[in-house]
């Protein structure tokens, strides 16, 4: 009977562990279940996409020189949902024959190098071998700008086209992340030119390259701000290490309307920013001087050092060296001090400035044709 008794019990304690193991197995089922429910609802929302585009920069933040993607897609999207196209349909390319077929995976398998971290981003260098070409997207966080209007400003500059203003080839935006794709310029930027001490290409930007430099970029930024009146879109951004220089050393205007945003800003205000931004870049390239100097910004240094006496202290000490006419620099000068007038209202339009950088241009080379004439009558008189 004692037996038959424990083995009852046997029985039952036994039972016992199975409901438990029933019970364990049915919670993880469940959970298991909500888990695959839940990614499945993120897919739909884009949230995988943020993933990954979220994995491919902090990669390469990770100052790993380079990576594949390889890893990054078995960590987030699965192949089937890039030939679904759920991923891919994410980025719009714009039009350009160079970036033929340019999908979002093909961004993300790239090789990828953090090349600079703004105030209001980081951009990344992406060969793309399928393209045949380097790019380089900017990915920018938090900016407030809706879907919409962000798109319908990305087409709206896409429209507007000029030489020495880099058109953005591709764009992704979701609500907490732009991505800008460029082509890449593998001549830097204005800033590494100026400010590149010690080496062979400062010295080789010379006056008339400084020059002709300043003139493109007047004239290009005159041009867009005529063509983007009526959007009220400016630059917003404007400084030396946003002007790029493309293959031939010329200079190239990046992120245009990136930043630029119309709210609290009157009506004539916002493209006379760009005007003071463009002084600030004269002044650069006439003193070969940092933004900062001596604790001061470089506009106030410069007006410290002018109202003091009109003098070529300014002036970076290679051009005075190369013989640059300290009058047309002068003149130059004067431009430049008209655009970072403290009062907006006082500042020129971009198209006065242009005009203005244009008319020194002619008298340098007016003066350059008279010197080579008088040159030349000395060695006929010799
Ligand atoms: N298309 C490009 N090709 C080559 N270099 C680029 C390109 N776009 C940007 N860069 C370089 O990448 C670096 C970082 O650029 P980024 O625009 O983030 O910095 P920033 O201009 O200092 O700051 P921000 O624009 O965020 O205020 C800069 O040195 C810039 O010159």
């Amino acid at each position: 009977m004692a037996s038959e008794n424990g083995s009852n019990d046997q029985i039952l304690m036994y039972a016992g562990y199975i409901l438990i193991a029933l019970a364990v197995l049915f919670i993880i089922l469940v959970y298991l279940y909500k888990k695959g429910k839940k990614k499945q609802e993120n897919l739909e929302s884009g949230a995988d996409i943020n993933k990954v585009a979220a994995a491919f920069h902090d990669n390469s933040a990770a100052s790993k020189p380079s990576f594949s993607t390889v890893e990054l897609k078995a960590e987030t999207a699965t192949s089937a949902d890039y030939q679904s196209g759920m991923v891919s349909s994410s980025l719009v390319v714009l039009t350009s024959p160079e970036v033929n077929g340019l999908r979002f995976e093909d961004l993300l398998k790239a090789p990828a190098e953090l090349i600079g971290r703004g105030k209001h981003g980081s951009v990344y260098k992406v060969v793309c071998e399928a393209q045949g070409m380097n790019l380089a997207v900017k990915r920018i966080k938090d900016w407030t700008i809706s879907n919409d209007d962000f798109k319908q400003r990305m087409t709206r500059l896409n429209r507007v086209k000029h030489p020495n203003v880099l058109p953005a080839v591709a764009f992704y935006s979701s609500k907490q992340e732009k991505l800008l794709v460029y082509e890449y310029q593998k001549n830097g930027s204005l800033f590494r030119q100026i400010h590149a001490h010690g080496n062979q290409s400062r010295q080789s930007f010379d006056w008339s390259r400084r020059l002709s430099a300043a003139a493109r970029i007047a004239d290009a930024l005159a041009f867009m701000h005529e063509e983007l009146q009526y959007e009220r879109i400016a630059h917003g951004n404007l400084k030396s290490s946003n002007i790029l220089l493309n293959e031939n050393m010329e200079p190239r205007i990046s992120e245009y309307g990136l930043m630029s945003t119309v709210e609290n800003i009157q009506e004539h205000s916002l493209f006379k920013e760009d005007t003071y931004a463009f002084g600030v870049i004269l002044l650069e390239l006439l003193t070969g001087r940092t933004v900062l100097n001596e604790g001061l910004d470089l506009a106030s240094w410069v007006l410290a050092v002018v109202s003091e006496e009109w003098t070529v202290e300014v002036f970076d000490k290679s051009l005075i060296r190369e013989g640059a006419s300290e009058e047309r620099m002068v003149n130059v000068l004067q431009v430049a001090i008209k655009c970072v007038n403290k009062s907006f209202e006082s500042r020129p339009n971009m198209r006065q400035v242009a005009l203005s950088i244009r008319a020194i241009i002619e008298d340098d080379e007016k003066s350059m044709d008279a010197s080579e004439l008088s040159v030349t009558r000395s060695f006929i008189d010799l």
